[in-house]
């Protein structure tokens, strides 16, 4: 089959004319033969594509184009807007992205972000994204994607962001004009235009109160699946009602990033998904409801508010005609739940039982598919996106690629590849050299500041360039081991990691997580799981709309993992030894950090 393709592809990839009767005979029989025969699977897309290039064969063949159809992913992430569009075979045919800061300067952000003067505040302005959004829209209309076969899409966002709809946008929502463009027309639709996001940390007062008012900590991981956390929305909406109840009376609704982002493909507010919901300090993860206990101690008629909660893969309706109109959207395409990008990236990643997902993005993340969830005073449990009865645990590291940029900066010049040299050039272990890394206020542990240690674990100010880069790096790795294991995570002999993420398209920083786990690490064709896991979802929820089928069953035909890289010989031993003395700074370190937050 491999050479018949070949042959076709190389007679039509030359132009031909009119009187090339031949050619268009020879466009008849491939179009048969890859609509009929099932081994042309795997190739339909790209003959089809190569097919266009003539144009009198782009001409014949537009409808024969339109036998396939296509699903949608958007990932609104912190950093980026990006989207994925993949086939009926679950095939990647076409991948974008926009950069907040290169493509939106007139926003002044700094990694997708405005950090203000109290360094615990972090916001995003609300018309940037909306923006961003117009943009990738335009420039996947011009790419030839064919928008009316598009069957269903759906998306992702930055976990724990909020966004503020003022009293009024409903009907505007529903009544979209599509002759221009989405910022122009919502510009005066919210009434908080920087929305805070998840590296806020300035919501301490709120978290101790709404812990106070459900009985403690861990009665409020019980119900919700974490204690209180800054970021986590309820937390962050109560801080809005304390400092502005005007505003917060004026909002008609409040989304989290991920159902804003469909509530502008929807035109009408779309709700928010179990999955991402759990990032909130509001949701009750057994029962799926709002609970009205955390909600009556964030702030008052916060339930009308946030609208209903629905399952992860739900149809929400169709797109709004705005996108009919304006970009050749078929009236039928359907709107899968968007979600947070944690959740989308354990469906991209197709995660299995025994799996450990390490993502490696502005956040690292760390997550694992669990039946039996334990709610604890360290990481978070959410509700499943993929199965509803199922759960998933997750460990959010602040100070993930920005951290990294940072000292690639001051260590190697900028320059990736000249860090990747660094990190094979020096051992594994580091002689003993222990770092930590917090720019800004971590999440996992609750300290900052960097702190540096030589092997008698004495404190160090400064250490040389490559021990600064190896140190970071198998830093960052070890808290992940350590804190994971204390969640009750065991490497067993079957483990895998699999690696998502920007970071992890770096074979050097891979090898360094795999020695760190012992264990080997996968990845798969994209670094952008969460985007491609939205596509996924919006395939998966067309079918869980006409059968109950398992996301597995539905996927089957998709890429599978890739061994990146397998741990040094020697490896276990060396951290077996180092993961116990870093556990023990790592709690000096805390400790100091919370000597020095109370004075
Ligand atoms: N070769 C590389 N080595 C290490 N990090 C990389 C490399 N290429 C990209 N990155 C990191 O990937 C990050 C973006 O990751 P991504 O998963 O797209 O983030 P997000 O989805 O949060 O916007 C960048 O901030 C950059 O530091
Ligand atoms: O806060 C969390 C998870 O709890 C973060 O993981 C955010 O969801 C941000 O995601 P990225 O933009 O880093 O992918």
């Amino acid at each position: 089959m491999g050479g018949r393709v070949w042959e076709i592809c190389l007679f039509l990839n030359k132009p031909c004319t009119p009187s090339e009767q031949q050619c268009v005979g020879l466009v008849r029989v491939t179009i048969s033969w890859l609509l009929i025969d099932p081994r042309a699977r795997g190739v339909r897309h790209t003959v089809l594509q190569l097919l266009t290039t003539c144009s009198v064969c782009a001409t014949f063949l537009c409808p024969t184009m339109d036998s396939e159809s296509y699903y949608l992913g958007f990932d609104f992430s912190t950093q980026q807007l990006k989207v994925i569009a993949i086939n009926e075979d679950l095939q990647v045919v076409h991948e974008d992205n926009l950069q907040f800061d290169r493509d939106l300067p007139e926003f002044g952000t700094q990694g997708g972000i405005h950090t203000h003067r109290d360094k615990l505040t972090v916001t995003s302005p609300v018309l940037m994204w909306v923006k961003a959004l117009d943009m990738i829209l335009d420039r996947l209309k011009s790419s030839g994607l064919n928008l009316g076969r598009v069957r269903a899409l759906s998306g992702t966002g930055q976990q724990h962001g909020s966004v503020y709809w003022k009293k009024g946008t409903r009907d505007q929502l529903q009544h979209l004009n599509a002759a221009l463009p989405l910022h122009s027309l919502l510009e005066a639709c919210f009434s908080i235009m920087d929305s805070p996001i998840w590296m806020d940390s300035s919501t301490s007062t709120e978290c101790r109160h709404l812990e106070e008012a459900v009985g403690g900590a861990q009665e409020l991981a019980n119900i919700t699946g974490s204690r209180a956390y800054e970021r986590f929305t309820g937390n962050q909406i109560a801080k809005v009602f304390h400092q502005n109840a005007e505003v917060y009376s004026q909002t008609e609704r409040i989304s989290l990033v991920s159902s804003f982002a469909a509530s502008l493909f929807l035109g009408d507010y779309a709700p928010i998904d179990y999955s991402d919901g759990s990032g909130m300090n509001l949701l009750n993860i057994r029962e799926k409801i709002w609970s009205e206990m955390c909600l009556d101690a964030c702030a008052p008629n916060l339930k009308e508010k946030l609208g209903s909660v629905v399952p992860s893969s739900s149809v929400l309706g169709s797109v709004s005609s705005y996108y009919v109109h304006r970009y050749g959207f078929s009236r039928e395409c359907k709107i899968v739940a968007f979600t947070g990008d944690n959740p989308a990236s354990l469906a991209g990643m197709r995660l299995q039982r025994d799996d450990i997902a390490v993502s490696l993005g502005t956040s690292d993340t760390l997550f694992l598919w669990i039946q039996d969830p334990t709610p604890a005073l360290e990481g978070h449990i959410f509700c499943n996106p993929v199965q509803h009865q199922d759960y998933m645990a997750l460990l959010c590291f602040k100070n993930g690629s920005l951290m990294r940029e940072k000292i690639r900066d001051d260590c190697s010049s900028g320059s990736w590849e000249v860090f990747s040299q660094v990190l094979t050039s020096t051992h594994p272990g580091n002689n003993g050299n222990i770092g930590f890394y917090f720019d800004a206020m971590e999440i996992t542990p609750q300290a900052i500041g960097v702190h540096r240690f030589n092997s008698d674990s004495q404190k160090f100010s400064e250490f040389p360039k490559d021990v600064e880069i190896r140190a970071l790096i198998e830093g960052q790795f070890m808290a992940k081991r350590i804190h994971a294991e204390r969640l009750g995570y065991k490497i067993m002999p079957q483990t895998r990691i699999l690696a998502t993420g920007g970071a992890s398209r770096n074979q050097d920083i891979l090898q360094v997580l795999s020695d760190v786990f012992n264990a080997p690490v996968y990845t798969i064709a994209t670094a952008n799981s969460a985007c491609l896991g939205s596509a996924y979802q919006a395939a998966h929820g067309l079918t869980v709309e006409t059968s109950v089928s398992p996301f597995a069953e539905s996927l089957k035909s998709s890429e599978g993992h890739q061994l990146a890289v397998t741990p040094r010989p020697g490896a276990d031993k060396i951290y077996g030894a180092l993961l116990k003395r870093y556990a023990e700074c790592e709690n000096a370190v805390v400790r100091g950090s919370q000597s020095r937050c109370r004075n």
